[in-house]
Order: C-alpha cells, then structure tokens, then sequence
C-alpha cells in the first residue's frame, strides 16, 4: 500500500505497511494504544511507543469450527486469516481485532460495525460476512468470504492505464456496490483501490469486491448515526479524500462518488490527481486545487473527451456540483461511446494557497485550536489541529485556508493589499441537500476575473463553454487541453487564435488578447443541426484549411467569466 493511500486515524496511516516517515504522521498503533488525550497529543508526540504486534494465532481453532491456517495480512484494527470450517470445509477469511484493542469498547464497535455494514448491504459486489464472534483471549473477530485475486491498487501498479472497457466495468460494479450501500443508509468514507478487490468469477476476470467498512457511517435508523464519527478518530485516505472530509465536515453519500472519482481518474490515468510530500499537501490539493485534466496528465492513455469529462464531475470540489449518486455516474459510463453529450463540468474558482505574502489576507486574531470537548468539535479538530501544526511549521498560509470559507472571508483586507483572486467557494452542501445548485444571484459574479498584468511566458487561461470543448490551435491540429476549470496553457505572444470543438456543435475560432494568468473567458458554442449518427468523439479536421469557422472575440464589457454556468442546470446534459 502506499503511503498516500493509507486511512488516517488521527492523522496516521492504518496499516502495517505504511512508512512512518512524516514528520505529522505518527504510528496508529501507538496513537490507539497509549489513548492521546487529544488529536494535538497524538499528531505532536513523535516519541509514543510502538505498539506490539499481535501474537501469531495460527492454528488456532475458533468457535470450534473455524480453524485459522495462515496470515494474510495485517490492518490498522486487526490480523486477517485465511481459515478453514473444518466440518464443511469451506475456506473463509476470518479478521481479528488487534487484543490491544479488544478493552477499548469504541475500537471494538468500530470493528464490528464494519461486519455489521457489509452484512445490511447484501450486494454481490460487497464481501460477504458470515460469522462473529470472541477469541479464547477476549478479543473479536468476524468471518468474510474468502478473495483469492488481488486488490486494485496491485492492478493499477502493474497495468494501469487501463482500457476503458476494462475501467467501465470495474467501476460500474464499485458504483452499483456503493449505490447498495447508500441505498442503505450506509456511506464507505474510505474509497481507494485498496479496498475494492479484484478475483476471477463465472469467467470475469474483474469481478470486483468492495471491503473495508470500518470507517463506514450507518445514517439509517439504526441508532448508530454518527456515533462512531463522533469519537473523532476516523478521517479516511488523504489521497482519495473529498474536499468536505479534508476540511472535518460531515460526509454525505456524495463523498464516495468524489472518492470513487479519484479512483476512476487512477485507473485512467494511472496516476493519482494529487501528490504531495505529506498528507498535509495532499488534503490542501484536493481542497483548493483542480485537479490536472486526465489527458493532459497521461497523454498517452488517450482519455476520451467525455471520460474526462465524467471524471471531473465526480471530482467536482462542491458536491452540489457532483453526480449527486452513483447511479448518476453510472449513467454516464454508460453514455460514454454513444451520442449523448458529455456532462456537464462546472468551473470552481476556489482561491488555492499561494506562498505570496500579499495574496493573503491577514488573521487579526491567533489561530485557535480547536478543542476537543464535543464530538463536532472533536471531528473538525483533527484537520485544525494539524493546520495548526503546519503553521507553526512554517505553512502559515496553508491554516488561513484551512479555516471556513465563512471565517476566512471575513478577514479584513488592508487597504494597501491587493485583492486576491475573487474566492468563490462554494462549501460544501449541507448534508442531505438537495441535488439542484443554487445559482448566484444575478450580478454578484465578476463579469470578467481580475488578473494580474500580462505575464510573459506562458499563461493558464479558463474556457467557459456551454457544452464541454476541446481547444485546438488555430488551425485545429494541435489539442491544447479542454475548456473548463483546470484551464488551458498558452504560449508565446498573444493575440491567441485557437478553436474549441465539442461534439455535436458547430467548431468556434476564437480570438484571445492580451490574455493573463487565470484569466477566464466565455464561448458558447452553437449545436449542429441534428443528424443521426453523429461521431460523438471528433477529430480534428483533415484539411482545417478548407473550412473556416467564424472568429469569436470575448467582448470585454460582457465577457461573463461563468455566470452563464451558475445559471444553467449543471445537471442536465447538454446537446443531443
Ligand atoms: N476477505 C478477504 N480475503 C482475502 N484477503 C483479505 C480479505 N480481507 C482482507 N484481506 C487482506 O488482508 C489484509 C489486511 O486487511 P485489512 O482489511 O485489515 O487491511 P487494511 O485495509 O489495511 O485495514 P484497515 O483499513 O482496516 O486499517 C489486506 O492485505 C487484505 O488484502
């Protein structure tokens, strides 16, 4: 596993394998076993003692049936075996709680409630647990089904990117076990490769089985709600992490359509949207930053226009803006290939943070820990505290953007200091919201972004479009990137011609002057008139000279800088 994709429990990685090297990072075990009074103790403390490893119980018999045969691996809660039932003699995996653990009540229900998760969703696409019970040393364990194959992190390792009809039929089988799961009230929280695993069925080499409950969240009536959570221990996997759980908020189902995003854009790619050198970075990135377009980020996988755009959408910072459920995205897998248009990807302009002293708006009051006395404070504390600990390290401007956007905006602005980037951040929906965006009231939105002076080397400017484009240079052989958010690179002098091509749309030159770093810019593309059989994937043409499209100059008085977006249902699709 890697270190990126281990789940945090107070900030540290839940499994045996994961390097210790992070300075924010310490052991889990030894965060669990020496019980840190606070997220600050255990994220502070270098020097806690290394828990023991639990005692090799081969050979034992539990429950006198299931006979344990050897060690598969070893977790962040618990020892998985592969065992035997020895009077039908079925092979099974058995996990069993750590004994350490087994005297803390909250580990003991955090490690059933895993069990308790799968069993309520039932899906054939979920690991089925068939048996619980207690050790002869007091401690717990649960009986799985047993997976020979192996977990996708090892398929993406070795043969990543993978095909799209080989990622369309693993994720559409993730989907449709998280879908049951949400179905049921139940949310993963901790999506990543790892935990999907991939064995051979009924001839399906990638049948896919979704593990790992253990952070799930049960919001059903079973009077478990948010108790787990709210000891504040669980956060999830930094590099898979939506921005809402980077940030301590409550998670909705909307998470793992973020998470499953993530995973989507590794199998694509074969690279994950955002590293860093500490989980730290990671979570600032998912957060504040957009994630590099697939294709851009792996050019030679040839992603389609349309999985790009599908895959940004899952990752949408906002998770108003996502597919609202997974069947949502599993739709427009489907749709991939056919004439539908692609979905809708909606600019999010969120300020990142910028080492530039005069791009932040100063605090006038110390950074506050948070403390630890309330569940909610306690779950929004262990993100706090380590912004904290970031700035007293040096990352000042990275707990600035750490705070609320509520809190942040309402910092004073010297009247020397120039306005940063206009700071839009949608929040994060309340929980349960419902799926429909509000748009921004007419006007509020800057009809055109502030930009710094033309730079002179190479300048990222925004695309808005009606309908996801392509942007070609001007005589549309040369693909530059996509309209939307993560923007498009620019070089050399300007004025830039360039062309934006969408599927089922007429192509539009366009003509940029005097274009500026994060400078955005609006086109609307017109729809072809609609024929059947239309290539939904284009091409750029053979002899772009033949055909001249008219040239579109944004006006500057009117430029609109995505207002139209806010306005429109980014949930519809656009075209044909
Ligand atoms: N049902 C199963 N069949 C086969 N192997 C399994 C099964 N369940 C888990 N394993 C393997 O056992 C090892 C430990 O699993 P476990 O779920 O404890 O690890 P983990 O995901 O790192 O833990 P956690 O996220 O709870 O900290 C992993 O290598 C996993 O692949």
């Amino acid at each position: 596993m890697s270190k990126q994709a281990a789940t945090l429990i107070y900030g540290r990685s839940g499994s045996e394998a994961v390097s210790e090297d992070s300075p924010l990072v310490p052991s889990l075990t030894s965060l669990i076993g020496s019980a840190p009074a606070s997220p600050l103790e255990a994220l502070s403390d270098p020097a806690l003692p290394v828990m023991p490893a639990a005692p090799d119980l081969t050979g034992t018999l539990l429950l006198d049936r299931y006979c344990l045969l050897r060690k598969l691996g070893v977790g962040g809660m618990g020892t998985v075996y592969e065992a035997e039932h020895v009077t039908i003699k079925k092979r099974c995996a058995i996990k069993i709680l750590n004994p350490e653990f087994a005297h803390r009540s909250e580990l003991v229900e955090r490690f059933l409630q895993e069990a308790r998760a799968a069993s309520m969703i039932g899906h054939e696409n979920v690991v089925e647990i068939t048996d619980f019970g207690a050790t002869p040393t007091g401690s717990v364990f649960f009986v799985m089904e047993m997976l020979v194959g192996e977990d996708l992190s090892e398929t993406i390792k070795r043969s990543a990117p993978l095909p799209w009809s080989r990622v369309a039929g693993i994720t559409m089988q993730i989907c449709r076990a998280l879908q049951a799961a949400h179905d049921k009230g139940i949310i993963h929280r901790d999506m990543k490769p790892e935990n999907c695993y991939r064995i051979e069925r009924s001839g399906n080499p990638d049948f896919i089985k979704v593990l790992d409950f253990g952070i799930a969240k049960l919001t059903a009536e079973d009077g478990s709600s948010g108790r787990l959570t709210s000891t504040g221990m669980i956060f999830g996997t930094p590099t898979y992490m939506s921005p809402e759980q980077a940030q301590g908020e409550r998670v909705d189902h909307r998470s793992d359509v973020y998470a499953v995003g993530v995973i989507l854009y590794e199998l694509v790619t074969g690279k994950v949207p955002f590293t860093a050198d500490n989980f730290m970075g990671i979570l600032t990135k998912h957060m504040f930053e957009e994630p590099p377009a697939p294709s851009e980020a792996a050019p030679e996988a040839g992603v389609l226009p349309e999985v790009e755009a599908l895959i940004l959408k899952a990752m949408q910072k906002d998770r108003g803006l996502r597919f609202q459920s997974l069947r949502e995205l599993m739709d427009a897998i489907l749709d991939v290939g056919t004439d539908a248009a692609p979905v809708l990807v909606v600019p999010e302009r969120r300020s990142r943070p910028n080492t530039g002293p005069t791009q932040f708006r100063p605090r006038t009051a110390p950074i506050t820990l948070p403390t630890v006395e309330t569940p909610t404070r306690r779950r929004s504390g262990v993100f706090g505290v380590a912004l904290a600990i970031a700035a007293m390290l040096g990352g000042g401007a990275v707990a600035l953007y750490g705070m609320n956007a509520a809190e942040a905006t309402e910092q004073p602005v010297p009247k020397d200091m120039p306005s940063p980037t206009p700071q839009v951040v949608a929040g994060p929906a309340p929980v349960e919201a419902p799926p429909k965006v509000e748009p921004p009231p007419l006007g509020e939105t800057p009809t055109k972004v502030d930009a710094p002076p033309v730079a002179p080397g190479p300048v990222r400017v925004v695309l808005t479009t009606n309908t996801p484009a392509e942007v070609f240079d001007a005589a549309g052989t040369s693909r530059l990137g996509m309209s939307g958010a993560v923007g498009v690179a620019l070089t050399g002098a300007g004025p830039h011609q360039l062309l934006l091509r969408a599927a089922q749309h007429e192509d539009l030159a366009i003509e940029l002057k005097d274009a500026a770093e994060g400078q955005q810019f609006e086109f609307t593309l017109k729809p072809k008139a609609k024929k059947q059989g239309v290539a939904k994937t284009t091409k750029p043409p053979k002899d772009p000279g033949a055909k001249k499209p008219p040239v579109e100059t944004p006006q500057p008085e009117n430029p609109g800088s995505g207002t139209k977006f806010g306005l429109k249902d980014p949930f519809k699709k656009m075209g044909g």
